[in-house]
């Protein structure tokens, strides 16, 4: 039986406006990332998908992206659940620093290798932060323990997959069609184990903000075809983008 994902990163949000280190902290869309939204509902209308269920994370751009698509796909009705698996990636000490004045004071290079590594983290948020995930009530239900100071996509990946296979994996091996609207690096992550991208080249995939990435999946979940909805030199120019928030040739 196969069965189709789609991936969609939220649309463009105050502090990617900004051009701020966001991670886990909760700032709102932008008007242009809400109508980013609601063209990533058209593109999904046009191509005809009916979804049997979304997910999201606990983070509002991510929710309010799905809420705009849904609608503008005149399918508000579908069951979504809302996960702290799919937030952002922790992006620890560099959370709301600016990127471009961060790779002035540390180097492009260095901002690479905590933007775009593998599996090397930022350094931890400082504790006594206000925005240190544990002050958060919406975590409140959470052991602490479990709660990132900081990571890497590899931890990003460890703690997405869990969410993977007891979530999403069994509805996928049932045909369903899903939709997940989550974050730069929590689905670069997915994207990561999905195509299984090799580490050193994982460093050189950007997500755009709002554009649908569409997966057909085989009964063994292996991938059959996938590719960004619209136009695909528009969404790889806006992946460029996103690649050169920290400096010329960063990513
Ligand atoms: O700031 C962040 O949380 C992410 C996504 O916006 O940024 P980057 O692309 O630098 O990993």
């Amino acid at each position: 039986m196969s069965s189709t994902l789609v991936l969609l990163r939220h649309g463009q949000s105050q502090w990617n406006l900004e051009n701020r280190f966001t991670g886990w902290v909760d700032v709102p869309l932008t008007g242009q990332g809400e109508a980013e939204a609601r063209e990533a509902g058209r593109l999904l209308a046009a191509e005809g998908l009916r979804f049997d269920a979304a997910h999201t994370s606990m983070l509002s751009r991510a929710i309010h992206t799905l809420w705009l698509a849904l609608g503008e796909m005149d399918q508000p009705w579908v069951p979504v659940t809302r996960h702290w698996r799919l937030n952002e990636r922790h992006y620890g000490a560099l959370t709301g620093l600016d990127k471009a004045e961060t790779a002035e004071r540390h180097g492009e290079d260095q901002v690479h290798v905590w933007r775009r590594s593998y599996d090397i983290p930022p350094p931890p948020i400082e504790p006594e932060r206000d925005d240190d995930p544990c002050r958060d009530p919406r975590y409140d239900f959470l052991d602490d323990r479990v709660l990132p100071a900081t990571e890497s996509l590899k931890l990003t990946l460890e703690r997405v997959l869990p969410y993977w296979h007891d979530a999403l994996a069994p509805a996928l091996k049932q045909g369903r069609t899903l939709l997940v609207a989550a974050h730069g690096n929590s689905l670069r992550a997915l994207v990561k184990y999905l195509d299984d991208v090799p580490d050193d080249e994982i460093t050189q995939l950007n997500i755009p903000t709002g554009v649908p990435l569409r997966y057909r999946l085989d009964d063994r979940l292996r991938v059959v075809e996938s590719g960004y909805l619209g136009d695909a030199d528009k969404a790889a120019a806006a992946a460029a983008a996103v690649a050169n928030q920290a400096g010329g040739g960063t990513a």
